[in-house]
């Protein structure tokens, strides 16, 4: 156990080795404590907003575009202007703010790297801090790595990537920094020590400090944001609009009011982002007590089903008409090692960037190198080379989006299989998360934090409303169990007896047991796995 210690008016939890301490400056944690101060009671409220509306939606309300922001959606404005630099971002990687991830994705052949402190990243101590000074050494261009046993060295190329950093969720607290003895946002912790380390030397370089805001729920929380930014330009004399962001609309609530969202961050937004998986969850969770939109495998839900299209289209649709980019999402696939798979799995990401490209989407993420090659082709035949998006699609002339195209059943079936498959992934996930690791390959398939959300609601989902599979049983709390005992043992064989007995396996089940048969849904799965989290 680290002994507490303070900075300033902060306690910090967790170890402060040298390296750490020039992260958590006094400077850096004044600036933090400022932060906390002034928005964090707000943000409370923001978060019991979050329940009071759930609990409407449980009775049977569904969500729908407000009256209230009528005029906002009707009359005519646009975002400021997006800076030079962020204009063309036809290929986006993403991945956690480890080191040798850093630079190989800086390094690789896409436009922007998203460094993630969120879906893909597990918030240990060592991770979150380690992160940042990661991500200072990246924009200070001086990041190396030498692999401990292989010896390979990295360095960075000459003309790296554009860096993003992705805050965690307002949902989320860092429990080993505390302010008056309450754990303090987790959201403003990586928001404030990235600014504050890195924003001079983003300045030399002529850019600002650029993030990506996830899973916000409404135009007040995105309002919250917008005076984080205004307080932090003001404090460190910026002109307005140092700071630029790309918020993803990864929930059902946000959909509603993706207007309102760029609105209300108009001086400092650059575009919006379709975040397919966390999209999905929220529309699960959204909708949990709505037996008649439960959804199928999530195998069958696609970005061509008609409420996923939906969410696509009226997103690119909104943003062109208000100056701002429309980003793509993840495919969430990654290279095979066999040459065979390896050909089905870039056909499959072709496909997927397709219908984004064709769309309208002026940009996409890949969640691995080896599929850069793969999306840019894509991309290009849409963007030529000499225009850097595509704005201009506006898409004028399409049928008006309405809530029910957006609410729209997803039609096909829960399959024992699919179930079956769930399962696995979840308890691999979660064992890896509470390992310190947050996205992981199972099955030829990425998996973080928004996939894994999937796999646990659905099942969660289908238990509440009975549903049958397509082997005639009916699922249970207690077929739940009986089939997660059998598909430990399928996983215990496929990691093998060693990784089982020296993992945390075990537990796993235990948090996937406890968040699959509650009788109200747990919010997140990280929630209740981060007490488990060194
Ligand atoms: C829903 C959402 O939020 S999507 C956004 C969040 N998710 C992500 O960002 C996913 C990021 N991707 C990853 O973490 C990884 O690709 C994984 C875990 C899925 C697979 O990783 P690995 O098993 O290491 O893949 P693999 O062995 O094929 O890697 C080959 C090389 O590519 C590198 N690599 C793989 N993915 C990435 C990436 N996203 N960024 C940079 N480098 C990468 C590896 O570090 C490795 O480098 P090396 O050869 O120098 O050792
Ligand atoms: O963050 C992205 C998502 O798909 O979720
Ligand atoms: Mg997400």
């Amino acid at each position: 156990m680290t002994e507490p210690a303070q900075i300033g008016d902060m306690t910090f939890l967790g170890k402060l080795s040298p390296a750490y301490q020039e992260i958590l400056t006094p400077e850096a944690v004044a600036f933090l404590t400022e932060l906390v101060r002034e928005f964090q009671p707000r943000l409370e409220q923001l978060l019991a907003e979050r329940v009071k509306r759930q609990t409407a939606f449980d009775e049977g309300q569904l969500p729908g575009f407000l009256p209230e922001t009528k005029e906002i959606r009707e009359s005519d404005w646009k975002v400021s202007p997006i800076p030079q630099d962020l204009q063309d971002r036809r290929i986006e990687i993403t991945g956690p703010v480890d080191r040798k991830m850093i630079i190989n994705a800086l390094n690789a052949n896409v436009k922007v790297f998203m460094a993630d402190f969120e879906d893909s990243q597990s918030p240990t101590w060592e991770g979150v801090i380690e992160g940042q000074i990661n991500l200072r050494d990246a924009n200070l261009r001086t990041i190396e790595y030498t692999h401990p046993t292989l010896g390979k060295k990295y360095t960075l190329k000459d003309d790296p990537a554009l860096l993003i950093a992705r805050v965690r969720g307002l949902h989320l607290l860092e429990k080993h920094v505390q302010h008056q003895q309450q754990s303090i946002p987790a959201s403003l912790f990586d928001f404030a020590l990235y600014f504050f380390h890195n924003w001079q030397v983003r300045k030399q370089q002529g850019t600002g400090v650029y993030y990506y805001i996830p899973k916000l729920q409404s135009h007040h929380e995105a309002a919250w944001w917008s005076d984080v930014f205004k307080y932090t330009e003001s404090r460190f004399q910026l002109p307005e609009g140092t700071i630029r962001v790309t918020a993803l609309i990864e929930t059902l609530p946000a959909v509603f009011e993706m207007n309102e969202i760029l609105f209300a961050l108009r001086e400092h937004i650059v575009g919006l982002n379709c975040g397919r998986w966390d999209y999905i969850f929220s529309y699960i969770k959204t909708l949990r007590n709505h037996a008649d939109r439960v959804l199928p495998d999530r195998q069958k839900v696609t970005m061509d089903q008609p409420f996923l299209s939906a969410y696509s289209r009226l997103l690119i649709k909104t943003c062109h008409r208000r100056g701002a980019l429309a980003m793509g999402g993840m495919a969430a696939l990654i290279p095979a090692k066999n040459e065979m798979a390896n050909a089905r799995v870039l056909q499959k990401v072709r496909e997927d960037k397709d219908l984004e490209a064709r769309n309208g989407h002026d940009g996409t993420w890949i969640a691995h190198p080896g599929l850069a090659d793969t999306a840019l082709d894509v991309f290009n035949q849409f963007i030529p080379e000499d225009k850097p998006n595509q704005l201009h699609v506006l898409r004028d002339d399409d049928p008006e989006i309405t809530e029910g195209d957006l609410l729209v059943p997803c039609p096909g079936e829960c399959s024992e299989r699919g179930m079956r498959n769930n399962i696995r992934v979840a308890i691999q996930y979660i064992e890896a998360w509470i390992n310190g690791n947050g996205c992981v390959p199972i099955y030829g398939l990425m998996e973080d934090a928004a996939t894994a959300e999937i796999a646990r609601t659905s099942i969660w989902q289908w238990i509440r409303h009975g549903r049958k599979l397509d082997s005639g049983k009916t699922v249970t709390v207690a077929l739940f169990r009986e089939m997660l005992q059998e598909e430990s043992l399928v996983v215990r064989q496929e990691v093998g007896e060693v990784h089982w007995e020296t993992g945390k396996f075990e537990l796993a089940m235990k948090i996937l047991d406890e968040i699959t048969t509650s009788e109200s849904l747990v919010d997140f799965l990280t929630l209740p796995a981060y007490n488990h989290l060194n």
